[in-house]
């Protein structure tokens, strides 16, 4: 892991809006290499919407983005940003007829020569992206054949061939089953733990976070409302204000967060299971 904490990536006070909504106020980010950062928060607080602004899919109307060594992210070239930070959006077609190391030579696009295409350090790149998603084997597999789990996978090694400093996941366990969301959690750990790469992952379940994150950032309205370390951040009063229902945070004597919503408010009265039954 990289011993720097110097930010890889620096957004401050930034503004995003649709029309005339501003759907992210004045929200920081700091990523820092070897290291996770979980976005969390209500649906609608802005999540998607920042992380797509600072990895320049969505106009940012205030604030900056500075990438490593400062470097203002809005002065490079969509080659140079391209280089620097990968992008993983939320929902991607699946494009028919390729196969798995078709799909991960994507992310090599921008650092292919502009006129005659040639990447020296593709192949290899290519096989390493593959060896670490444990897709080596499977590399000549149609991608529409494929697993949600495994596809998950094609396109993390997609965004890890793009060789970037920083890599932006937008919701990854979505619609994977609960082995495959703990198989992409470990990669990400992996991926800011043995290759230092800086991290930002929305996600939506508050212990995922927790158990995987260095930092959490709540979103609430789409300002920043915590921004700290998990037991710091994810603290129940705050996030019961903020999901706007009664959530306990327990800290276990060896250190682990659990995050829940009581029993009782999830108990359904013995009544309503009789009335639903048909007569
Ligand atoms: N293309 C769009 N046009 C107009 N408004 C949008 C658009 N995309 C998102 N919004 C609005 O911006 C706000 C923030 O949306 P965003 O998707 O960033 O939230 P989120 O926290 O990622 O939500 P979720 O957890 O549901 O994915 C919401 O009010 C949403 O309705």
């Amino acid at each position: 892991m990289s011993a720097s904490t110097e930010p890889w990536l620096h957004a401050r006070q930034v503004s995003i809006s649709y029309g005339n909504d501003d759907v992210v106020r004045d929200a920081e980010l700091v990523l820092t290499p070897g290291r996770v950062t979980a976005l969390v928060g209500p649906n609608g607080s802005g999540k998607s919407t920042l992380l797509r602004g600072v990895a320049r899919l969505q106009r940012i109307r205030t604030g900056t983005v500075a990438l490593r060594d400062g470097r203002d992210a809005a002065a490079l070239s969509s080659r140079e940003f391209a280089r620097e930070v990968a992008m993983l959006a939320q929902s991607r077609p699946t494009p028919v007829g390729i196969t798995v190391r078709d799909a991960v030579e994507f992310g090599r696009h921008p650092h292919r020569s502009r006129w005659r295409g040639s990447d020296p350090d593709g192949a290899a790149r290519i096989e390493h992206a593959l060896r670490l998603t444990r897709l080596l084997d499977r590399s000549g597999d149609m991608i529409d054949e494929l697993s949600g789990g495994q596809l998950q996978r094609v396109w993390i090694a997609s965004a890890l061939a793009q060789h970037t400093d920083v890599l932006l996941l937008d919701e990854p366990t979505n619609h994977l089953d609960l082995r495959y969301q703990v198989e992409v959690l470990e990669l990400i750990r992996e991926l800011a733990d043995d290759h230092g790469i800086a991290v930002g992952a929305v996600l939506h379940d508050l212990n995922q976070a927790a158990a995987l994150a260095d930092r959490v950032v709540v979103l609430s309205g789409g300002r920043v409302v915590a921004d700290g370390p998990p037991a710091q951040a994810l603290d129940g009063d705050l996030l019961s204000d903020v999901f706007e229902i009664d959530i306990v945070v327990e800290h276990s004597d060896t250190g682990v967060l659990h995050v829940h919503v009581p029993r009782q408010l999830l108990r359904r009265p013995a009544r309503s299971v009789e009335a639903a039954r048909p007569a």
